[in-house]
């Protein structure tokens, strides 16, 4: 048995003797503990894939969660590429694909939901597939720092609206596109990036900008085939903010940090996930965390690496003047909102769509043919709500004809 030594302790290729099998070893677990004086719970006994008379036992002297993780610096540096977040409790690295996912991290006030999206932002800087967008209405506390490789940041409630109008926009081109001429899904590449729209406190939104919330439901139901993904964070993940869970059931990536609730666990996570065995209510230490995500299943606590805010100055110096532009008919169908697909104001209620659509129009407004076109009402009723709307302050007419919100 030859053992290789690692950060957190060594691990060694065993055989078996005949007849024994890895159950034999995994029940003589506490007995290797205590003979090799390590802390319980430091031994982990796999079986070797390849032979049932072999194993490997991996001794993780150190707690990789006693103190706090540094942050190696990104891992990825294409959409495709696994993110890594920090290590489970046996020192394993976590990885977790994010291309065609939208991820929700929940957790409460100084759980460290911002470490993680630090964590996946310092990744998805170094990325050279992915165009970022930023909305964060705590005036750009959390997003400023990375501003340099964000290429839009939204701040207010109503550039919220704009910028995820523009995502909506994006995506109906690129379906559009996309069935045209008959591909299934947009590969990222540096010249057709994906569009990443980080939000923090997706709450905020929801009770600020409505219409925004119109917007990223329809981004969380069509986005993924297109690379317009959401990765989003909150500390509420109420059921009005989770849009009564139809949000959040788009989000195949979920990261739960502390909770101080237990209910809040099969808010974030699923419904049955605390019952199953994910205790994020009972995480001690902040950036512990909980993943569900495909090839993550099972209940394991991790830690996520801790990023300072020196690492976050470096990163985004270091990658701002390599992010990737907007391809060209992305950008078009931001630049060109009339040309826009039928479904840019989505949703089944038409006065939803309206509004979301009057957030959305250009500075110059919409003409009413367009909003007909947009909502699929007809004139009469369009009309009427626009005087509704422009009474009760909710609506103008920027130059004759023309309307925005
Ligand atoms: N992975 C981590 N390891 C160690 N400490 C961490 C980690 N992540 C965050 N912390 C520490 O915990 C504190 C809170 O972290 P953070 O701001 O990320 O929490 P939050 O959930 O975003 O808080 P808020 O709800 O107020 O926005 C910070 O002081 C930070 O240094």
């Amino acid at each position: 048995m030859s053992a290789v030594v690692d950060t957190w302790g060594w691990r060694a290729l065993m055989k078996l003797r005949p007849g024994q099998s890895i159950s034999d070893v995994v029940a003589r677990v506490p007995a290797i503990e205590s003979a090799l004086g390590t802390r319980p719970g430091a031994v982990r006994v796999e079986q070797d894939p390849a032979h049932a008379g072999r194993c490997t036992m991996r001794v993780v002297a150190l707690d990789p969660h006693a103190g706090a993780i540094p942050w190696p610096g990104p891992v990825a540096r294409s959409l495709a590429d696994p993110m890594e977040l920090g290590v489970f409790e046996d020192a394993t690295p976590v990885r977790v694909p994010l291309l065609r996912r939208h991820a929700l991290i929940g957790g409460t006030t100084d759980s460290g939901k911002s470490g993680v999206l630090n964590v996946v932002l310092g990744n998805l800087a170094a990325c050279s597939d992915v165009v970022l967008w930023g909305i964060d209405l705590k005036g750009g506390m959390e997003l400023r720092p990375w501003a340099s490789c964000l290429a839009r940041l939204a701040t207010t409630p109503e550039e919220a609206t704009r910028l995820l109008a523009d995502a909506v926009a994006v995506l109906d081109a690129r379906a559009h596109a996309s069935s045209r001429d008959n591909s299934r899904v947009w590969e990222p590449t540096a010249s057709a990036p994906a569009l990443v729209i980080v939000i923090d406190e997706y709450a905020e939104l929801a009770d600020t900008a409505p219409a925004a919330v119109t917007h990223a439901e329809s981004i969380a139901r069509r986005g993924r085939a297109v690379a317009v993904d959401l990765l989003t964070a909150t500390q509420r993940p109420t059921q009005k903010a989770m849009g009564g869970g139809a949000l959040r059931s788009q989000m195949s990536v979920r990261v739960c940090l502390r909770v101080r609730e237990r209910r809040d666990v099969d808010l974030i996570l699923d419904k049955g996930m605390l019952a199953a065995g994910w205790h994020p209510h009972t995480l001690d230490a902040p950036g512990k965390f909980y993943l569900l995500a495909d090839g993550h299943n099972q209940p394991r606590r991790a830690r996520a690496y801790l990023v300072t805010d020196d690492d976050v100055r470096t990163t985004a110096a270091r990658y701002a003047d390599q992010r990737p532009e907007l391809d060209a008919l992305s950008q078009a169908a931001i630049d060109n909102p009339v040309s826009r697909p039928a479904e840019i104001a989505t949703g089944p209620d038409p006065e939803q769509a309206l509004i979301a659509a009057l957030a959305g129009a250009p500075d110059e407004g919409l003409r009413v043919a367009d909003l007909m076109r947009l909502i699929g009402m007809g004139r009469t009723w369009i009309y009427e709500r626009l005087q509704a709307h422009a009474a009760a302050g909710h609506a103008r007419q920027v130059t004759r004809g023309r309307w925005r919100a």
